[in-house]
């Protein structure tokens, strides 16, 4: 673990092997798959210009299906895991851990009712982490008035919870998840409206609890949104976050969860800060990525919300190869990276004087200054969007974000310990789920097609293999065209008495598994149909 100078890092990265068996399987299926391309070649039809040109479809379908296997398994292949330290950490920077800036989304209160907004926003104010250190932001494009009085209820509420999650060490410090209530639903109207308040100020030393410990900063943000401005969604609310928090509370390490995503481990801000507080590799953390779990998926989990193959093979896969993609929550970053064009090796934070800087002005005027920042006329004739902080005018502004952040030099890291970090809500219908798995397959696509994507801009800074690893993603719409072809042409073809796979399929299928596929299919030219 340590090196020779008695250099103990912060956290530790293990590689798991895959067992033997399902490598053999995965070598089977390769040599299978090439036996495949034999016989397309082989038993190209001579006759017939529609069988020819159906025969080349399949061909070229099988050729992307492999392909496709190809990168999933160089993924998959060698997956590694991640530990921190916690306790090396407490014991070399106790005194000068950073500001820690959260963000909270919210867009829709029938859809995201308020009291789960400030579960989730208790949740974060609960850290395990120096409470004048913290601030938790909640943007509000919802724009309303029922969340905001939630939040001033929640602040005045968290001088007793806070206190109460500490005493008895309470996991998780969500408190309707602690104490399992049903959200309530309850519909609002929403007016346009520009509103910052800083309901708890971290700095101020009547801040306190009901037992005497100082509270996080709490800030209400409802940025300005006119017709006439296109408000961007997420992208835009996260990027007036940032403006507004490098004014309140500049804390150069930010995290980002949507608002149905509560924080389920006291300890996820001291595991984030083990990966960018490394002294030897943490200086080219860009960002570290949870894996987005959810709460609510059904045991037979009809349409694949939980997510699993992505986050329990992929992603470590993925972070072998050189770390995940930003996926939009659930991810601490450091701030410079999103404000910032390029990583620079020689650059390393001196977390000591970063610890020291004050921030002057009372929050009254704060709130005055920040007004402008969180006005929609702010970003005009700005690089807002386009080179600085999240990106505009993608689908999937997220990995828009992510790929550019990886262009630009910095590693990303995922992590994912045993006790979740974050618990969140899936699409619980089918048509919720099409519309997300839409964007995000549409947004992916267009990633990988755009100008600045890691094709064009990436490929000095990101190596070959990870590049091949997101195509997995990137590809996933594109895998339609050669899906719809296989199960369609085919079937036409029958009605027209040709048939693009070997006669004797069963037959094919005992000798392939015999390990007759050095004969090709395991059939004559006599069995062919052609
Ligand atoms: O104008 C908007 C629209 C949405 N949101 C918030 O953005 C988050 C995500 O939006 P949602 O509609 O819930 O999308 P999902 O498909 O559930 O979100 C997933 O996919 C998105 C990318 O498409 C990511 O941004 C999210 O982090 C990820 O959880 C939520 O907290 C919203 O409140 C805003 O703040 N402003
Ligand atoms: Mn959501």
């Amino acid at each position: 673990m340590g090196n020779n100078n008695g250099y103990l890092p912060l956290f530790e990265t293990k590689s798991s092997r895959r067992p033997f068996l399902i490598k053999l399987y995965v070598l089977t299926i390769s040599v299978a798959i090439c036996v495949i391309w034999v016989y397309r070649v082989r038993y190209l039809p001579v006759e017939g210009i529609l069988e020819r040109w159906a025969w080349i479809g399949m061909f070229f379908a099988e050729l992307w299906f492999s392909f496709y296997w190809f990168i999933t398994h160089l993924v998959r292949w060698n997956p590694i895991f991640r530990y921190t330290f916690k306790d090396r950490l407490s014991q070399r920077y106790e005194k000068d851990l950073p500001r820690v800036d959260i963000f909270v989304c919210t867009a829709d209160p029938e859809m995201e009712p308020p009291i789960m907004v400030i579960n989730t926003v208790l949740s974060m104010m609960a850290y395990d982490y120096p409470p004048e250190k913290l601030s938790v932001y909640l943007s509000d494009d919802g724009v309303s008035e029922l969340t905001f009085y939630a939040m001033l209820e929640a602040s005045r509420f968290s001088k007793y919870w806070l206190p109460f999650c500490k005493k008895f060490n309470v996991e998780p410090r969500s408190p309707e998840a602690y104490f399992q209530i049903e959200p309530l639903d309850d519909p609002v109207k929403t007016k346009e409206w520009l509103f910052i308040k800083i309901l708890i100020d971290g700095r101020d030393p009547l801040a306190m609890d009901n037992e005497g410990q100082r509270l996080p900063t709490l800030v209400y943000l409802s940025r300005e949104k006119r017709p006439q401005y296109p408000h961007n969604f997420k992208a835009e609310a996260m990027n007036a976050l940032i403006r507004v928090s490098l004014r309140i509370s500049n804390g150069p390490i930010t995290l980002n969860v949507d608002c149905d995503m509560y924080s389920n481990n006291s300890s996820s801000l001291r595991d984030a800060l083990c990966f960018f507080m490394d002294e030897e590799k943490g200086h080219e953390i860009g960002y570290v990525q949870y894996p987005q779990s959810m709460m609510n998926v059904t045991k037979n989990d009809l349409y694949g919300n939980s997510l699993n193959v992505i986050f329990k093979m992929e992603f470590p896969g993925i972070d072998a190869n050189g770390g995940p993609m930003y996926i939009g929550t659930g991810c601490f970053h450091m701030r410079v990276n999103l404000c910032e064009r390029k990583h620079c090796n020689e650059h390393k934070v001196d977390w000591k004087r970063v610890a020291d800087i004050k921030i002057e002005g009372n929050a009254r005027d704060l709130e005055e200054e920040c007004k402008v920042l969180a006005s929609c006329a702010y970003e005009e004739n700005t690089q807002w969007g386009i080179e600085v902080g999240l990106k505009y005018g993608c689908l999937l502004k997220d990995g828009m974000t992510g790929s550019s952040i990886r262009c630009r030099g910095w590693r990303s890291v995922y992590f994912n310990p045993e006790r979740k970090g974050f618990l969140g809500l899936a699409p619980t219908t089918l048509l919720q789920t099409l519309v997300q798995q839409e964007r995000w397959s549409g947004g992916e696509l267009q990633i990988l097609l755009s100008r600045h994507g890691p094709f064009f801009d990436g490929y000095k800074n990101i190596p070959l293999k990870l590049l091949l690893s997101y195509c997995i993603y990137f590809l996933w719409a594109a895998n339609c065209f050669p899906t719809l072809y296989y199960v369609v042409v085919p079937s036409l073809c029958l009605l027209r008495g040709i048939s693009l796979f070997p006669k004797n399929f069963y037959g094919v299928m005992v000798h392939f598994k015999a390990g007759g596929m050095i004969k090709g299919f395991g059939c004559s030219k006599e069995q062919h149909p052609i």
